[in-house]
């Protein structure tokens, strides 16, 4: 007998993320994620992995499904969650899709009808016999979300900003809002510029609601935005039909306020639309992701992106370097100040290199990576130089390393030294991150032998000695060979020689120490610095 395909439904958004496996059953959670900047397909990725690991989960899996909050539309990022899904489950198809997706399906069993999803946002999802989808709002706090906790929220905040200077009538969401904000005075800016805005306005939408049974002005917001999420039913199911019966589902936690909310919207709606009935949805947004991870997309295969993410190879023997042993590889970087700054220029010194024989270049940051891979055909092993120099500041995050893997680099360099990470992650996370997110090698740069022995077990695919000299006391004249020799000893993987590399004698050296390759900066494409140190040695 054929074993029972494994499945995991994901129900996730800026709250937290749930996670529920079968067929053999497993739960867990993880944290929330937002889509506003950073790399947000790594944070969903790690909440993922966070969400796997809680539940216990390993071993293959065959569909994963996932309902998101604000799912990428960028077909790229998509495929890239896609893919580092895929990674972080070791899953073979992974189908993405919004929450009101998963939020009808499992709301509606018979997957046709109105499903009202409403919690700080408000969406109208409307599905027809024939399949036809109809969207209706969802439109974000800004541009939409008639009716939501936000617009509840933010109604309630203006009554009390309006009765503290005279505009409106007193009000006793005064005193709440005292309560719930801690004091008023300057709210309008607070709330404005606070990083949480949506959840803080929509968390005194339960005070508006409270205060709705005995306050005319709490209560006239009420009426207000049950007429208006009222609306948007009506129009929603109108588009589905204006004579056979639909069903209507409610869902999400606005309508957690009870009858106070549902009992005008379901007036509403048997007043104008008698077809329609009114009812609380069969199951969560979760159970929803279970049913299209277990069975056919039916009417929502539209809204549905299927993938079946390549597995990302991550081999580190010699042969699946891109640059071959015994490669000189020219790092082209310019820090400000250098005249040279710029990507044109880097690019410009990674051609000339080219043409000198390098078989690979080192570059930091997206601007000059994408300008070297417009300019050469050769392997980039890409940085990005970010923060406090004087701490881990190549590469520090995952995120760092995806802006140089979208601009064209082959491979990633990143500290791999033990000194605290800013983002708080560990080494063996980043490189975890990195091979599971962008698919590409991880080149660890140490300090020290203990330092490349803990970055080799933390994953890291090959060991360059860049930062020996670099984390405490003088820096040296000369390179660190020693450190190359004693790595090679040690290690299974590729060591690189880097850092104060100079003179043929040099380079020479740590080829005989058994480095796999070179890799040059300073030496080759600063003259600014290679003009110092003659003027030096003339004094
Ligand atoms: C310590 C640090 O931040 N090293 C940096 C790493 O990318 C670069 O500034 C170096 O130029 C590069 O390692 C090449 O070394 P050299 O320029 O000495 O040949």
């Amino acid at each position: 007998m054929m074993a029972a395909p494994r499945w995991v439904a994901i129900d996730g958004g800026q709250s937290g993320l749930r996670l529920v496996a079968g067929p053999e059953p497993a739960s867990g959670a993880g944290p929330g994620f937002s889509y506003r900047g950073g790399d947000p397909v790594g944070a969903v990725a790690r909440a993922v992995r966070a969400a796997a690991a809680d539940a216990g989960l390993t071993g293959p899996v065959d569909v994963a499904c996932l309902g998101l909050t604000g799912n990428p539309t960028d077909p790229d990022d998509s495929q890239r969650l896609a893919a580092a899904v895929g990674g972080a489950l070791d899953a073979t198809e992974v189908r993405l899709c919004e929450d009101m997706v998963t939020a009808h399906a499992g709301a509606l069993p018979s997957r046709q009808g109105v499903v009202v999803a409403a919690g700080s946002g408000v969406v109208c999802l409307g599905v027809g016999a024939d399949a036809a989808i109809h969207k209706v709002d969802g439109g974000g706090y800004l541009f939409g979300d008639v009716g939501s906790g936000f617009a509840i929220g933010r109604a309630g905040v203006r009554a009390v900003l309006a009765a503290r200077d005279g505009r409106g009538r007193p009000t006793t969401l005064t005193a709440r809002a005292e309560n719930f904000y801690g004091g008023v005075r300057n709210l309008a800016v607070r709330l404005a510029s606070s990083d949480a805005l949506v959840a803080e306005v929509a968390g005194f939408a339960i005070d508006v609601f409270a205060a709705a049974a005995h306050d005319p002005v709490a209560a006239a917001i009420v009426a207000d935005a049950a007429a208006g999420l009222a609306h948007s039913i009506v129009v929603t199911v109108r588009r589905l039909s204006r004579t056979e019966p639909v069903t209507v589902a409610y869902t999400g936690s606005l309508f957690q306020a009870g009858e106070i909310f549902l009992g005008p919207i379901r007036s509403r709606l048997a007043e104008v639309v008698p077809t329609a009935t009114f009812v609380p949805a069969a199951g969560t947004p979760l159970d929803g992701a279970k049913l299209l991870a277990q069975g056919s997309l039916g009417p929502y295969a539209r809204l549905v992106r299927v993938y079946r993410p390549e597995p990302l190879p991550i081999v580190s023997t010699m042969d699946s370097l891109p640059f071959p042993a015994g490669s000189l590889v020219v790092s082209c970087q310019a820090w400000y100040g250098n005249p040279l700054h710029g990507p044109e220029s880097m690019a410009l010194m990674a051609a000339a290199a080219a043409a000198g024989g390098a078989l690979g270049v080192r570059a930091n940051g997206p601007s000059d990576v994408a300008a070297i891979r417009s300019t050469v055909d050769l392997p980039i092993i890409g940085i990005n130089k970010l923060g406090d120099p004087g701490g881990v500041y190549i590469t520090p995050t995952v995120a760092a390393a995806a802006e140089v893997v979208r601009a064209g680099a082959s491979m990633v360099a990143i500290d791999g030294t033990d000194r605290p990470r800013p983002d708080g992650s560990t080494l063996a996370d980043q490189i975890s991150g990195i091979h599971n997110e962008l698919g590409v090698q991880v080149m660890a740069d140490v300090d020290s032998l203990a330092a490349g022995i803990a970055a080799r077990q933390a994953g890291a695919d090959l060991i360059a000695t860049t930062l020996s000299g670099y984390t405490g006391g003088p820096v040296p004249d000369d390179p660190d060979v020693e450190l190359v020799a004693a790595l090679v000893d040690r290690l299974d993987c590729p060591v690189l020689a880097e850092g104060r590399y100079w003179t043929p004698d040099q380079v020479r050296a740590a080829i005989t120490a058994g480095a796999y390759a070179v890799i040059v900066g300073t030496a080759v494409t600063n003259p600014m610095a290679i003009t110092t140190r003659l003027l030096k040695a003339m004094q």
